[in-house]
Parts: structure tokens; sequence; C-alpha cells
């Protein structure tokens, strides 16, 4: 199986994975940000679970609306033609009705318009990740056609973080944590927020 799948793959339950009693509601949508390995897709996977609201990954939606994997709208239509598609994407899943959990792409904050669409649709939390710990996570980088090297990601981290920092509502520091207690402050903050709240009955 390769890295994609076995990253997008179900895993099974383990046993002591706290389940919510009742399904919660979300206020307004949630946007993941980070770089490449933050975690974006796992975690907003696993608070969905948890907290038993919708999510939705961006690439995801994209592989499936364009019919190829995002390594093949790169080869394709080059990184412009990528951010055209991620920009219409985010605005659809911004808009729609029922308030979702979304994980981004960690490219989503070099489009300015994107900004936005994040200031008029929802709450972002940014999952900050270095990128020697984020190569630590990616056995396989060739679903991702911009995490070339280590050296590369250093530079690209770099120009991004003050992107990243200008649209996060709230950050949460990855280094040494678990997906399950990631998932776990980022619920903690949005329900202080009120943005993640018990359904009304
Ligand atoms: N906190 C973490 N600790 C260890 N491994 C992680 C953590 N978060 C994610 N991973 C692993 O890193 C890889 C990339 O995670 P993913 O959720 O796809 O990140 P992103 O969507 O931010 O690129 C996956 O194999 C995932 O299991
Ligand atoms: O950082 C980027 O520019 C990208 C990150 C990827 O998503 P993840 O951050 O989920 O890996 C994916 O959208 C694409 O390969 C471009
Ligand atoms: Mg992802």
């Amino acid at each position: 199986m390769d890295q994609e799948n076995k990253e997008r793959a179900p895993r099974r339950r383990p046993a002591t994975r706290p389940m919510a009693a009742e399904p919660m509601t979300l206020t307004r949508p949630v946007f993941f940000v980070g770089f490449m390995g933050a975690g974006k897709t796992s975690v907003a996977r696993r608070l969905a679970r948890t907290c038993r609201v919708a999510s939705v990954d961006m690439d995801t939606y994209i592989e499936r609306r364009e019919g190829c994997r995002v390594k093949d709208i790169f080869a394709a239509s080059g990184e412009e033609g990528f951010r055209a598609i991620e920009t219409e994407v985010l605005r659809e899943l911004g808009a729609a009705e029922a308030p979702m959990l979304v994980s981004c792409g960690g490219g989503v904050v070099v489009t300015p318009e994107n900004h936005g669409i994040f200031e008029d649709a929802g709450f972002v939390v940014y999952l900050q990740v270095t990128a020697d710990e984020a190569a630590s996570r990616i056995s396989d980088t060739s679903t991702r056609p911009l995490f070339q090297n280590l050296e590369a990601a250093r530079a690209r981290i770099a120009e991004r973080l003050p992107l990243y920092e200008a649209v996060a509502d709230a950050t949460v520091d990855t280094a040494g944590k678990s997906v399950p207690a990631i998932a776990r402050e980022v619920q903690r903050v949005l329900e202080k927020e009120g943005i993640l709240c018990p359904q009304p009955k």
C-alpha cells in the first residue's frame, strides 16, 4: 500500500478511543492550516470521529472532484492550476450550509484571496510543526510535490510562517504530541470559543 493510501485508509478503532456520548454541533466552519505533516488531515478526522461532527479533507475532495491525484494536477497544470482549484473548493466548503471541520492543504495560505475566505467564513486552527518533525512523520514524499527535501522544506516553512500566523485564530504546537492529544487540545479551544457545542435537544 502506498503512503497516501496508508495515510487515508480507515484505521481499526482502538478499544480505548473515547466517543462523545452525544453528537456535537459546529456553529462555524473550522479550517485546519499548517505545514505539510503538521497533522491537519489526521487531527480533523480524529476530532470529527470523537465529537461526531462532519469533516472534509480538501485534498481528498479535490482529488474526487477532479478525478485525479494532487500530484497529477501539479504535473498537468502546475502549482498555479492547483491553487485555482483549491480556492474554488475553499469557497465552496466555507459556504456549505452545515459547518464542517475542513483540513486544508499546507499551501492554502499562499493565495491572498483565501485569507478573505477564512475571515468571512470561519475559525482557523493553525497546527505548528517544524520541517524536521514533519519530515520524520512523512515517510513517502512522492504524494506531496512541494515536499522535495529537508532543506527546501525548511526554506518553504520559513516563508509561510508569517502567513499561517496571519490567518490563525488559535495556534496549537504539535511537537512531540500524539494525534489524539492534539485533537483533545483543539476540542478544548473550540468548546471555549463556543464553536463546538452540545447539539440542542
Ligand atoms: N502528531 C503526530 N505525531 C506523529 N505522526 C503524525 C502526527 N500527526 C500526523 N502524523 C503522521 O504524519 C503523516 C502526515 O499526517 P497528515 O495528517 O496527513 O498531515 P497534513 O495533512 O498536515 O499534511 C501521517 O502519516 C500521519 O499519521
Ligand atoms: O503545502 C502545500 O503546498 C501542499 C500541501 C498538501 O497538503 P498537506 O498539507 O495535507 O500535505 C497538498 O495540498 C499539496 O501537495 C500542496
Ligand atoms: Mg493533509
